[in-house]
């Protein structure tokens, strides 16, 4: 949707530079996001289906009949209207509720296909590891005691999650352009890895350790500069903690990517010479 990549232009598209740097302006996008979530308390309540009663809502369950909770319930609900604007039209863009989308009330777009046919789609996992781990890490301040339940806050709380979800679910399925490029240059490399499964072999092919430590620097780097105090006043409280941002990354937003990255390889070779 918002991307300063032109998804229309595969030259661009599928040039591991131009996505990398697409990667590194996300975690802009991310980190204030999550700085935005934490200024509220970590609310457990609102991921508890059936938690929170909600008055003359519509479809509090999923098609399938499973109970919403409130922030589920915000999710699906914004995921039904963003769907008409054609969001989930734009090949990196992933619906964590893809049972409520809706038809588009504008014209379908047209983007050329840059990705091979996949439905490769994490959210389910990084929304358990979002409210589980993620979340409950960013919430709290070093040294001060969690807050307690702000009811006041649910809104805004929930608000804050659907921004932190989308931005962390974009940023892991660019893992489709990274893996469609590096594929592309090396056809020969990857075929026999995916004809065999070899998931681990894939997994090592598309790692890059260098990478992944400078990913891994600049962002705490990132996380002192904007969640620190721009006066250096040391009683001031930081608006995140530079560590739980670090290990958010280096313990799921990477590894998701990388699952990502080997999920649409392990598709890659339908309907091609090599299948
Ligand atoms: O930049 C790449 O080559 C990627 O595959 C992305 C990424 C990341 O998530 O940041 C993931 C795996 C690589 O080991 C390095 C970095």
């Amino acid at each position: 949707m918002d991307s300063a990549i032109d998804l229309s232009d595969s030259s661009k598209a599928l040039s591991l530079p131009h996505i990398r740097y697409q990667l590194i302006r996300l975690e802009d996008t991310v980190l204030f996001h999550m700085i935005e979530r934490a200024q509220f308390p970590l609310n457990p309540t609102i991921y508890k289906p059936g938690a929170i009663q909600m008055e003359g809502a519509s479809e509090t369950t999923t098609s399938d009949g499973k109970l919403l909770s409130f922030c589920d319930w915000v999710i699906r609900e914004q995921e039904k209207l963003q769907s008409q604007i054609r969001r989930y039209q734009s090949p990196d863009e992933h619906p964590f509720f893809p049972d409520a989308l809706q038809p588009a009330v504008l014209p379908e777009l047209n983007y050329p296909a840059v990705l091979w046919p996949n439905d490769v789609n994490v959210n389910n996992e990084l929304k358990e590891r979002y409210i589980n781990t993620i979340l409950p890490a960013c919430c709290v301040q070093t040294g001060r005691p969690e807050r307690p339940e702000a009811q006041e806050n649910y809104g805004s709380a929930a608000t804050a999650d659907l921004a932190c979800l989308q931005s962390l679910s974009r940023r892991i399925h660019f893992g489709k352009f990274v893996a469609e490029s590096k594929f592309l240059a090396a056809p020969e490399k990857f075929v026999p890895l995916i004809k065999s499964a070899d998931l681990a072999g894939i997994d090592a092919a598309i790692t890059d350790a260098k990478v992944e430590a400078k990913v891994l620097e600049r962002l705490g780097k990132k996380a002192e500069m904007y969640g620190g105090d721009p006066n250096m006043d040391a009683e001031a409280p930081r608006k995140i903690d530079v560590d739980a941002v670090v290990n958010m990354y280096r313990d799921h937003v990477i590894p998701l990517t990388k699952i990502v990255e080997v999920d649409y390889l392990m598709e890659r070779l339908k309907g091609t010479k090599w299948e």
